[in-house]
């Protein structure tokens, strides 16, 4: 099956008359397996409300989103309930985790709420994906920022989503935890594409990720910049200096 995530001509305007305000004009992308993609741009180019969209957690105004070829714009508010727990995994820069449960159950919560009996198995493997095979029955009060992230990580793994959309994941996290979660983000890529064909693994093949810091942006494979709503450039193998360059030009024509 074809899993590639497509936005085709996604437009997104809030309110209507004179408080209308046009987030996005007109995106199109391709997010294929084996992508880690970040979305930067200055602030208020529709970063925030791209990711939404395409994780179906807000409609669009206008163009689709395909996910592994369902388009989300034909499904019911159930269908895209399900499709979002079943196919999409996401990521915000609070972590979310429920204090009461234990790393381990956090991870189970999507497949307990699915009716699906969690396989401990499958529970350990998704928390050895992010490092925390150690940490399965701690509670969150127990855990380090970072710990935690992982935690939300793997719960969002658990349910094995064709896409993991990040909304600034490191953004509650110092630089070198941060960096330790982002190396471990990449790795998730990089390992579940060279893993064989057919093996079910608990990692993710793709990531979308939305940044306003260079340094985080040059983990993923490709960055590509928003400006006012439109896709502005793009740019492979980036570097932190190449980002900033270019996030100058952005800001300085915003202005
Ligand atoms: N719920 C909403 N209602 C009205 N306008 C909105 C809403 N959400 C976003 N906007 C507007 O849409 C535009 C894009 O917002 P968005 O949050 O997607 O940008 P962003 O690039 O993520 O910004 P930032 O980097 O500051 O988080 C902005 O002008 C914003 O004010």
């Amino acid at each position: 099956m074809d899993e590639t995530v497509r936005l085709e001509a996604l437009s997104k305007t809030y309110g209507s008359g004179d408080n209308a305000v046009t987030a996005l004009r007109g995106v199109t992308l391709e997010f294929p397996p084996g992508s880690f993609t970040a979305i930067m741009g200055p602030s208020g180019s529709g970063k925030s409300t791209l990711l939404q969209c395409a994780a179906g957690l807000d409609r669009p105004s206008g163009g689709r989103v395909v996910v592994a070829g369902t388009d989300l714009s034909v499904l019911d508010e159930t269908a895209l309930t399900l499709l979002r727990r079943d196919r999409i995994g996401f990521v915000f820069q609070s972590f979310n985790l429920l204090p009461s449960l234990t790393a381990a159950q956090n991870v189970a919560l999507p497949l307990r709420l699915a009716g699906i009996r969690p396989d401990p198995a499958e529970i350990t493997a998704a928390l050895r994906e992010v490092g925390l095979e150690d940490r399965a029955s701690h509670r969150p009060s127990e855990l380090s920022g970072g710990q935690q992230q992982r935690v939300a990580i793997a719960r969002a793994l658990v349910t094995k989503p064709a896409v993991l959309f990040a909304d600034e994941p490191t953004g509650a996290l110092d630089t070198m935890t941060s960096r330790d979660l982002l190396r471990t983000l990449r790795g998730l890529v990089d390992r579940a594409t060279r893993a064989s064909g057919d093996k079910p693994i608990a990692g993710i093949r793709t990531i979308v990720m939305v940044t306003h810091d260079p340094v985080v942006a040059a983990y993923a494979h490709r960055v590509v910049f928003l400006a006012d709503g439109r896709v502005v450039g793009e740019l492979a193998d980036p570097t932190a200096d190449a980002v900033a360059a270019r996030m100058v030009h952005l800001e300085v024509a915003a202005q």
